[in-house]
């Protein structure tokens, strides 16, 4: 019987402990205890024994490290539809619980780094491979057009935005996905994103 529990404590989550305290615990406390007492000992004082002769409480942690999240970073020319996509996504799927997007244009008076957006997307190129990196296009150039002039304040203002999603449209193929947010498609987008 005491084999038996020596070896499941072996194999347990102390692999990288010096060998050293196996001697102490197999000639130590915990076998004179099990034999002393005619086998009446209840696995609560063995456990305690057990403990005892490591010199620590046993963890009641689990052993299954939990899950590394998921980081998902959403980018796109302005106008397109990131804030639409995100927050459809986030009506959707409970398990999403926080996202704060990127991107490139200069703050809008009210807006906050890191609480809106994050300015300045390239820093997070530093998540490497533990992130997947979406690009959020519309279906066309003409889409995106229409969409801003709604938004879009001064004809400067317009260009700018034109011009910058121009660039930005150039390094679409450093994302490991592209998804087409078609005007009046917004579900699909989500849906297939
Ligand atoms: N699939 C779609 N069809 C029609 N309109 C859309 C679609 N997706 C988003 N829109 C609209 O386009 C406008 C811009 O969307 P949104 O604010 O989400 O863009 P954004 O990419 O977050 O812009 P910015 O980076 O400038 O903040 C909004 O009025 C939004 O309702």
């Amino acid at each position: 019987m005491s084999e038996l529990f020596f070896s499941r404590v072996v194999t347990g989550p102390w692999d990288d402990e010096p060998a050293s305290w196996l001697e102490q615990v197999s000639s130590g406390a915990l076998e004179e205890m099990i034999h002393t007492q005619n086998n009446q000992l209840t696995k609560v004082e063995l456990l305690r024994s057990l403990e005892s002769s490591l010199g620590h409480c046993f963890n009641t942690n689990p052993v299954c490290p939990s899950p590394t999240p998921l980081i998902i970073v959403i980018s796109g020319p302005s106008g397109v539809g990131k804030d639409a996509v995100i927050k459809k996504l986030r009506e959707s799927r409970e398990s999403i619980h926080f996202v704060v997007t990127a991107t490139s244009r200069p703050m809008r008076p009210g807006e906050v780094d890191g609480k809106d957006y994050y300015f300045g997307a390239e820093t997070l190129r530093t998540l490497g491979n533990s992130a997947v990196f979406v690009f959020l296009v519309a279906e066309s150039e003409l889409a995106l057009v229409e969409r801003l002039v709604e938004r879009t304040e001064s004809r400067d203002e317009f260009l700018v935005r034109i011009a910058t999603a121009r660039e930005e449209v150039k390094h679409v193929r450093n994302f490991d996905y592209v998804v087409v947010n078609a005007e009046g498609k917004l579900e699909n987008a989500v849906k297939y994103g």
